[in-house]
């Protein structure tokens, strides 16, 4: 089997929400296919009201294919600090045209105010591997570990874009969606992430290489690209009025500066381009006067993350069947 489903950035490509079926009938949610954990839970009817905000919630009571975990629970901190807790319900899910029967799905009778206030977000589906699932007493498997062996091919694409509409694409690599050729390097899953480690870096379409390698996770539930300080401190130096603003938590710059590109290496002659246009988040003021940098530091973290920033400048391939992971322009 293959599928394939869109994901639609929300605003400043914080975050893509990718449109998934639950039960019997089908209770349709937007949910944030997370590769940097992997837990798949959802608003509930057991969220209690005063942390609903607007978010569709699944009721497995309306499910005639709903199956309790009975004596399971799960509780979920994630790296930017927000957090969900709840139980588990085993159920049909769909996305993209594959489906799996007695998928776990872990419904949240309490959510962190961030998940409150993100009002369109109904639910993150991890992908990463099932080692760091958080169900006790018995972790459970993601939703594309239960497909890969009825896939075509053992792997999933993340095609995320700039400010318009993506893929996630199950079994099967779309030609079309790259261009040149692919470059695979070597995933670490000791730790349950899609962990690889880049050779090093490039600041601008003129700078010099720096052999650096730089060890971190792919990660589509995290917006920017967090990299080792002494690498974004480089970036900083090329931007003019660039400073790191402890009141706002990162690197800010005027709105009009200009940013260098900046090139990613992956295996021994491949590199992905971040265009400068990327390296800039979002307004920190009301006026749009300075912006939060896509590019921050990973410290405390243990480990870079390439977030979105840097997943929606390419071709993604997380090839499970190879412990591997693919990159292309595109
Ligand atoms: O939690 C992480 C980082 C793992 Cl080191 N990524 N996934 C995610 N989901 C919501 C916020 N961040």
């Amino acid at each position: 089997s293959t599928g394939s489903v869109v994901t639609t950035p929300q605003q400043y490509d914080v975050e893509y929400l990718t449109p998934v079926t639950i039960g019997t009938p089908g209770q349709n949610l937007e949910i944030d296919i997370d590769t940097g954990s992997s837990d798949f839970w959802v608003f509930s009817s057991e969220t209690p009201k005063s942390q609903v905000d607007g978010q569709t919630c699944y009721n497995p009571n309306k499910s005639s294919t709903a199956k309790k975990l009975e004596g399971a629970t799960w509780e979920i901190e994630y790296g930017d600090g927000s957090s969900s807790s709840g139980d588990v319900y085993l159920d049909k899910v769909k996305m993209g045209g594959v489906n799996f029967s007695s998928q776990a799905v872990e419904v949240a009778s309490k959510v962190s105010a961030e998940f409150t206030a993100d009002t369109n977000n109904d639910g993150l589906m991890g992908l990463a591997f099932g080692s760091i699932n958080q169900v006790r007493p018995q972790k459970q498997t993601t939703f594309f570990e239960n497909l890969q062996s009825s896939l075509d091919k053992p792997l999933f694409t993340a095609d995320l874009k700039s400010g318009a509409p993506g893929h996630f694409n199950f079994g099967y690599i779309d030609k079309n969606a790259y261009t040149g050729s692919i470059t695979y390097t070597p995933v670490n899953s000791t730790q349950g992430f899609w962990m690889w480690t880049s050779p090093g870096y490039t600041i601008g379409a003129s700078g010099k290489f720096k052999s650096s390698p730089i060890e971190g996770i792919a990660d589509t539930g995290t917006t920017l690209l967090l990299l080792p300080s002494s690498v974004v401190k480089a970036y900083y130096k090329n931007v003019s009025g660039a400073s790191y603003q402890s009141s706002n938590g990162g690197y800010v710059f005027p709105c009009d500066a200009t940013l260098p590109s900046f090139y990613v290496s992956v295996g021994d002659d491949a590199r992905i381009k971040i265009p400068g246009k990327y390296m800039s988040y979002a307004p920190v003021d009301s006026q749009g006067q300075n912006c939060f940098g896509g590019l921050q530091t990973d410290d405390g973290i243990g480990f870079s993350i390439f977030g979105d920033v840097f997943l929606k400048a390419a071709f993604v391939v997380f090839d499970a069947g190879k412990e591997r992971l693919g990159l292309a322009a595109k």
